[in-house]
């Protein structure tokens, strides 16, 4: 069977629904292939159930710390099955949302199943044949598992399936060091378990500053985290009761650890490999990410890449970002691109980092002279009085120009304060520029032309 729309598009994700309406919304027939769950990773295996988790992590937290602030609460457990029932409820509301959405927008012919090349202008999904004249692919990434030794004889969790715990380990063992792990590892450190994280790399989060990597740091470790940095010679076998990982660490001691359970958070891998690329006359990059231009064009004009497969971007704002950019340029006639974004991002452990531009390390990289301020989240009044004055705030600045390259907010409403410096970052505001505008007090917002007030060249 054979069916003709005038756009395909494969995979459900951030970028792919939306697409889907704005094309039938012009009057087009489109058809939108799903294989799995509606909403892609952010609504079902991502963003929305782990901060689900962090809030129940965080009303454990409280209720822990309750006598600091004069409320005085019972010995405090965690029930897991519940925790896993809240999260799956706003799972279920959002993924239903978008199917909804999707199964209700007059052009859009929903197809569940696993979508495939056939030819440059046709995908099959089983003995379905479909062709169209554009095809827009938004197949996003899935979790990597490393070829540890021994990883194939023992049980572990990827952060899909460890969405099904409905349980809390006595020891959870984390793989890897970075966005997935911590969040995890703190979550589950306030659920009561015991965390071990292990990061093969010799510097903890090197993405980040060595400033904000500390102060992250402290504050893991401070809940009772374990995190061993610059593992060798790692390698797994089953125990009684779980897996025992075995490894030397930094400073060379060989270590055995028993845990009961372990988490793989060492990255992702765009589903490229199953695609039937080579029919489309495409390939994939190393990194399995499917080479496109500034606008999501891939080597064949008629097909656009977006979201994580493109390789361009690996959160969920990115994903959406390029269906703004696919659709602005078709349908609106905008010029938009890829490199018109800055890189945003947070990292949600409790407090969380916001960060928004360059790092210091990244400006210096690029060869700008930096001016850099800080200032202490127990510098901050609205910290103190919450209660939450661990971390800190950092501005960089071009010395030169004294417009901003970025910023970085590891503290109580990081996330959100931080981005109060967006307007700044587009528009090449400078430090004076910023220094004349007054917040609301008592905010974290409001310290932030303080601390760029203090900023040096380093
Ligand atoms: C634990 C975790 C927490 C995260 N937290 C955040 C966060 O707080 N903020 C943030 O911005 N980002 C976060 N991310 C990243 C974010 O989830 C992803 O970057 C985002 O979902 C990528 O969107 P996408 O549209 O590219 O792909 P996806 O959301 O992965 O969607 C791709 C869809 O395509 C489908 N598909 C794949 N291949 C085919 C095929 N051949 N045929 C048919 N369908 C197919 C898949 O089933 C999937 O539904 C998190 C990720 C994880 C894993
Ligand atoms: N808050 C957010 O926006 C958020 C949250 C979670 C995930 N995400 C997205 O998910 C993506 C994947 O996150 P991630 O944390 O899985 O991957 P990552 O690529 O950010 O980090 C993987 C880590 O695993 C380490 N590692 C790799 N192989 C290892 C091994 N064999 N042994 C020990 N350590 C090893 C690496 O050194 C690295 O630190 C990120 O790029 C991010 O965009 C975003």
């Amino acid at each position: 069977m054979s069916e003709t729309f005038d756009s395909i598009v494969i995979g459900a994700g951030q970028a792919g629904p939306a697409m889907a309406a704005r094309l039938a919304a012009t009057g087009e027939r489109v058809a939108l292939i799903e294989r799995d769950q509606m909403g892609g990773t952010c609504v079902n295996t991502g963003c929305t159930p782990t901060k689900t988790l962090v809030a129940s992590a965080h009303a454990a937290w409280l209720a822990r710390e309750g006598a600091r602030y004069g409320v005085l609460t019972g010995p405090v457990s965690v029930d897991a099955a519940r925790v896993r029932a809240r999260k799956d409820a706003v799972v279920l509301a959002a993924r239903g949302n978008v199917t909804r959405w999707m199964e209700n927008t007059a052009g859009i012919t929903v197809i569940r199943g696993h979508a495939r090349f056939t030819g440059p202008h046709t995908v099959a999904i089983d003995d379905r044949q479909l062709t169209a004249a554009r095809i827009f692919v938004n197949v996003g990434a899935r979790a990597t598992v490393p070829p540890v030794p021994g990883i194939d004889t023992i049980p572990y969790l990827t952060n899909a399936d460890v969405m099904d715990l409905d349980v809390v380990p006595d020891h959870l063992i984390i793989l890897g060091g970075s966005y997935i792990s911590l969040e995890f590892a703190q979550i589950f450190r306030r659920f009561g378990a015991e965390v071990t994280i292990l990061e093969a790399a010799p510097k903890f989060l090197g993405r980040e500053d060595a400033d904000i990597a500390a102060q992250i740091h402290e504050i893991l470790t401070g809940e009772g985290i374990r995190i061993e940095v610059g593992i060798t010679d790692l390698s797994f076998a089953p125990a009684d009761h779980g897996i025992t990982a075995r490894f030397r660490t930094a400073a060379g001691d060989d270590v055995a650890l028993t845990g009961s359970h372990l988490l793989v958070a060492t990255g992702r891998l765009p589903n490229t490999d199953d695609l039937g690329l080579e029919a489309a006359g495409l390939s994939a990059d190393p990194r399995g990410a499917i080479p496109v231009n500034d606008t999501c064009r891939s080597a064949q004009p008629h097909i656009w890449v977006l979201g994580e497969a493109n390789g361009r971007g690996a959160f969920t704002h990115t994903a959406y970002n390029d269906f703004e950019i696919v659709a602005g340029n078709l349908l609106d006639g905008e010029d938009r691109k890829i490199s018109d974004r800055k890189p945003v991002y947070a990292l949600f452990i409790d407090p969380p980092l916001g960060r928004i531009g360059m790092s210091e390390a990244e400006a210096s990289a690029a060869g700008h002279r930096v001016l850099v301020g800080t200032r202490a989240m127990a510098r901050v009044s609205r910290a103190v009085e919450v209660g939450e004055t661990r971390g800190m705030m950092k501005v960089v600045f071009d010395a030169e120009t004294r417009q901003l390259l970025g910023a970085a907010i590891i503290g109580f409403h990081g996330d959100e304060a931080v981005q109060f410096l967006l307007p700044a970052l587009y528009q090449r505001l400078t430090d004076h520029d910023i220094r004349s505008m007054t917040g609301i007090h008592p905010t974290v917002t409001e310290l932030l032309p303080y601390a760029i007030a203090d900023a040096k060249e380093v």
